[in-house]
């Protein structure tokens, strides 16, 4: 292996180079804080340092894996295979697979998303004898899931101390955890806070843990939360051999609980910590940099940096107004497609950014127009549509039979006469005999009486039943899994049942393409990893990445701002920069909040390398009605010199050519039509 310091400058030379004692780096974006971390991987390697020692913690999936790639880059992919690389949910996860038993759940533990964690939310509620209509479940989830992110009591919060709902988020907080452990099931932040209670509360499973992980890297410091800090504390409690690198302009998770100061925390928790900064920016041209810096300006609270390359000033940027939504979208889908044709760039060299996921829907329908390949990032809706939920969840129960929570989501789906009251008094029938839900059903399947149930649904829970175990059996047998969850689907008539359950044929056939779609991903993901069903549901939960409509692997990327974090393009489109996008309308009621939107802003400029597009429409229909709309405040924030001074609207140009491209599409179709 021969690893080259010599590509990088003498500060993140000293940065790899200090592998004793804890390190702070502290830059810019683009600076090469990611470099510095993949390429201390390669030099600890390098100086005899074991790779399954080495841990490097990620925010996002999309980061951790291409970090992977970075350092497969550098020293092999057999080395770098066996690194720890990944997000503090995956590591919580992998910890509370072995451990979990410790804390009082069992093995089989499952974890619930959003959606089910508010309905968890709203039995407690009931049971409370608390109106859920009054009070909403997602506002106590938020204060729950912050208390959590704090690893406090929720009324011990002092930002949270005197607000109006804390009496009702303690109350249900306590019953929620209950609850929880009661469905033997853990929420997404549990999968930080659990680990750090066992490791609290298991001293010697900490140091094993401690004394395995002689090299902990964390990428993105500014947006991690208190528990998170503790979490990784534990784990270098003895050697201190931490290395932590982040930019507090990039801070964008505050709403979810990050203290950013937690990056000034570092140096108190951490003794004799040793800061770095880095100055130059490789990324981007100068151009693109001038206008990050002139927009970050506007922040009050921050540590002055003003970044520089040597890449030049580059091309200006483009601010294009479109006519209205559509309009935009069509603009983006024509535009990569001249770009790519006169630039000689691939698809997944285009970035378009937003600020919430909907705004992606225009443009994947304008990019299934122009038939350019794409791929949606983190879109995490697609996984709360009903029939997905249900398929995944119907995946779950036969890949573990005791998971309670998918059981009783999918006992009656399609229907066979199991309604609410009669799960519900399989539930306390189990209760009452200590015996789990699904050991209920089996019994109950077997003969065991229950009031209201007829002799038809009896058989049809038989029928049931047998299914349930039979592909658990194929499930944990196969290494096909695509194919048997294709069987499943067959067996279930689930296609039909979607055909039949919605009256607009239309809706119906989205309903079955999407349930596809996750036979899709099954295929790619075994094709890819080789993998098992566990680590497709382990994988969704934690990525939520894999609803992609095209599954080639080069497509423009499409994701939120959020999910952009850490990552580059070499062309980048933030579109629907408008006032109530960027800034979000939720953000306006405080400065804070305006400045968290400016720094999500700077994250989206500063992710591109060479060309950077800022796109708005002067009005969208929303609801029926025509809604005008007024450009992005920070647009304004930028300079004019650096913007395109033809910052007309559709340019004329553009529009030729797309025109021409649609005769040329057409003409091919034609030519394809008449050939047989
Ligand atoms: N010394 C260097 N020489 C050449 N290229 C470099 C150097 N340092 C970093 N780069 C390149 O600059 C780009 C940005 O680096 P990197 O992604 O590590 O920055 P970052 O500080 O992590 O950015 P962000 O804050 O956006 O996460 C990458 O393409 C990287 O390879
Ligand atoms: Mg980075």
């Amino acid at each position: 292996m021969e690893l080259n310091l010599h590509l990088l400058n003498p500060e993140q030379r000293q940065a790899v180079e200090h592998i004793d004692g804890p390190l702070l780096i502290l830059a810019g974006a683009g600076s090469g804080k990611t470099r510095v971390i993949t390429h201390r991987i390669g030099y600890l390697i390098d100086q005899g340092v074991a790779p399954d020692q080495i841990l490097a913690v990620s925010f996002t999936n999309k980061a951790a894996q291409e970090m992977r790639e970075r350092v497969g880059h550098l020293i092999g992919t057999s080395l770098s295979n066996r690194v720890h690389l990944s997000t503090f949910h995956s590591l919580g996860l992998d910890i509370l697979k072995k451990h979990i038993e410790k804390l009082g759940y069992r093995r089989t533990f499952t974890i619930l998303d959003q959606g089910d964690q508010i309905s968890l939310v709203k039995d407690v509620l009931k049971d409370l004898k608390l109106d859920p209509s009054k009070v909403d479940p997602s506002d106590l989830l938020f204060l729950i899931s912050r208390a959590k992110m704090a690893f406090l009591e929720p009324s011990k919060m002092p930002e949270f101390r005197y607000h109006p709902l804390m009496p009702f988020a303690q109350k249900t907080y306590r019953h929620y955890q209950a609850a929880l452990r009661g469905l033997n099931a853990v929420d997404f932040d549990d999968l930080i806070c659990l680990p750090v209670r066992l490791f609290e509360e298991h001293e010697k499973v900490r140091r094993r843990y401690a004394s395995h992980y002689k090299y902990v890297m964390v990428d993105e410091y500014q947006d991690t939360n208190h528990t998170q800090l503790m979490f990784m504390e534990a784990i270098v409690r003895e050697h201190q051999n931490i290395c932590v690198v982040g930019d507090d302009d990039q801070s964008i998770y505050a709403f979810r609980g990050a203290v950013s100061g937690n990056i000034l925390q570092v140096e108190k928790t951490f003794k004799n910590t040793r800061v770095i900064k880095l100055e130059q920016n490789y990324r981007s041209t100068n151009g693109i940099l001038r206008a990050a810096n002139a927009l970050i300006a506007n922040n009050s609270a921050r540590k002055e940096k003003n970044l520089w390359s040597n890449n030049g000033d580059g091309d200006p940027i483009t601010m294009v107004e479109s006519k209205d939504e559509r309009e935009e979208a069509e603009y983006v889908a024509a535009e990569i497609e001249a770009l790519r044709f006169h630039l000689r760039l691939n698809y997944r060299d285009f970035a378009v950014l937003f600020r919430v996921n909907p705004q992606a829907r225009l443009f994947e329908e304008a990019f299934r127009t122009y038939n350019i390949p794409y791929q949606l990032v983190g879109a995490a809706e697609f996984f709360d549509r009903k029939e997905v939920k249900d398929f995944i969840a119907f995946l779950k129960a036969c890949l573990n039979p005791e998971d309670e929570v998918s059981m009783r989501r999918i006992v009656n789906v399609p229907p066979r006469g199991i309604g609410t009251q009669t799960v519900e008094k399989i539930s306390v029938w189990a209760a009452e005999h200590q015996v789990s839900f699904f050991e209920a059903l089996k019994s109950v399947s077997a003969g065991a009486q229950i009031d209201g149930m007829n002799h038809a649904s009896h058989e049809h829970l038989k029928t049931f039943i047998q299914l349930i175990e039979n592909f658990h059996q194929e499930f944990n047998a196969t290494t096909h899994i695509s194919q048997s969850a294709r069987s499943l689907l067959h067996e279930l008539n689930f296609v039909d049942y979607l055909r039949s359950a919605e009256k607009s044929p239309k809706v119906a056939s989205r309903r079955i393409e999407n349930v596809q779609q996750v036979l899709a991903s099954i295929a790619q993901f075994e094709s890819r990893a080789g993998g098992t069903l566990d680590g497709f549901l382990t994988r969704i939960i934690l990525d939520q990445s894999s609803a992609s409509k095209e599954n080639e692997e080069d497509a423009v990327q499409c994701m939120t701002l959020h999910a952009s974090k850490g990552l580059e393009f070499p062309v980048v489109f933030m579109v629907g920069l408008e006032e109530g996008y960027l800034p979000h309308e939720r953000s306006l009621v405080n400065q804070a909040g305006i400045e968290e939107e400016r720094r999500l802003a700077y994250v989206g400029v500063t992710r591109a390398q060479k060309k950077l597009y800022l796109s708005l429409s002067a009005e969208r229909s929303r609801f029926g009605k025509k809604d005008e709309r007024s450009p992005s405040r920070f647009l304004s924030e930028i300079p004019k010199e650096m913007i395109d001074s033809n910052m007309a609207s559709l340019n004329p140009k553009l529009r030729e050519m797309k025109n021409d491209l649609n005769l040329k599409y057409l003409e091919a179709m034609r030519a394809q039509l008449f050939s047989d």
